[in-house]
């Protein structure tokens, strides 16, 4: 993403944002609420028109991306994928198809991610009747199941328990060290230092700097770079 901007008010929205995933590497973004993880993330994945700036995966421009490459491609960002009135196995068998999974291979697939995300409770559990937790580890099997080269994650801890979150770092780790790139955003320093391979600061829509995952008091050194920006942008 390089100079990437939509503005949306005053501080709202993209200013100019430049960032990179490299293959294998885990990058979260972290932010204050309203700081504009959502709005990068949609733009990362061509949910949101930039009125500036570009976005582009393995080199090649958003627009010009192929659909292959697109399949390649796990998220979940704003709305999981479910079909309130399809139980988990299902939501899970139609988005592996909607990722191009051959009919054979995908009993398979989705069997893994319900064994992957402990949902094998709540395989015919109609999404709707699923707890917040476990629609959202169903959205994150559904993003995750088809082992996609980039994932793009907003905030994907929000709703899950402790072993949830234990359960997507490990996951998210084994995805990376097979080469996946992954985005992720987060309002919990503690949780992505123990997993980030780099951590960014958000702030008003543009990165403010960045955070060394091993780093020792991490919050700290995340308010000191926020409140020297929003210093900076003091009237
Ligand atoms: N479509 C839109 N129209 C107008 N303003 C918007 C729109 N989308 C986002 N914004 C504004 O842009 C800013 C960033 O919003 P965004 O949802 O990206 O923040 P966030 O960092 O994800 O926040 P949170 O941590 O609360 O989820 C906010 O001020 C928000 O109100």
């Amino acid at each position: 993403m390089r100079e990437a901007t939509r503005v949306f008010g005053a501080d709202a929205g993209l200013f100019g944002l430049s960032l990179s995933l490299a293959a294998g590497e885990v990058h979260a973004i972290i932010g204050l609420n309203g700081a504009g993880k959502t709005t990068l993330m949609r733009a990362v994945l061509g949910m949101l028109a930039l009125t500036g700036g570009t976005v582009s995966i393995d080199g090649t421009p958003l627009a010009r991306v192929p659909t292959v490459t697109w399949s390649r491609v796990g998220h979940l960002v704003e709305h999981l994928f479910a079909y309130p009135e399809l139980d988990t196995r299902t939501n899970l068998e139609v988005a592996a198809r909607l990722h191009g999974a051959d009919s054979l291979s995908i009993p398979g697939i989705v069997d893994t991610a319900i064994s992957e995300l402990g949902l094998v409770r709540y395989a015919q559990v109609r999404a709707a009747r699923l707890s917040q937790g476990n629609r959202n580890r169903l959205g994150l099997a559904a993003a995750l199941q088809h082992d996609p080269s980039l994932i793009v994650l907003d905030e994907p801890t929000n709703a899950l328990d402790p072993a949830g979150v234990i359960l997507l770092r490990e996951l998210l780790l084994r995805r990376a060290e097979g080469g996946a790139g992954v985005l992720v955003s987060s309002h919990h320093l503690d949780e992505v230092a123990r997993f980030a391979d780099r951590i960014s600061v958000l702030n008003h829509g543009q990165i403010i700097g960045s955070l060394a995952p091993g780093e020792h008091d991490l919050e700290r050194a995340f308010f000191d770079l926020v409140h020297a920006d929003d210093e900076r942008r003091a009237p």
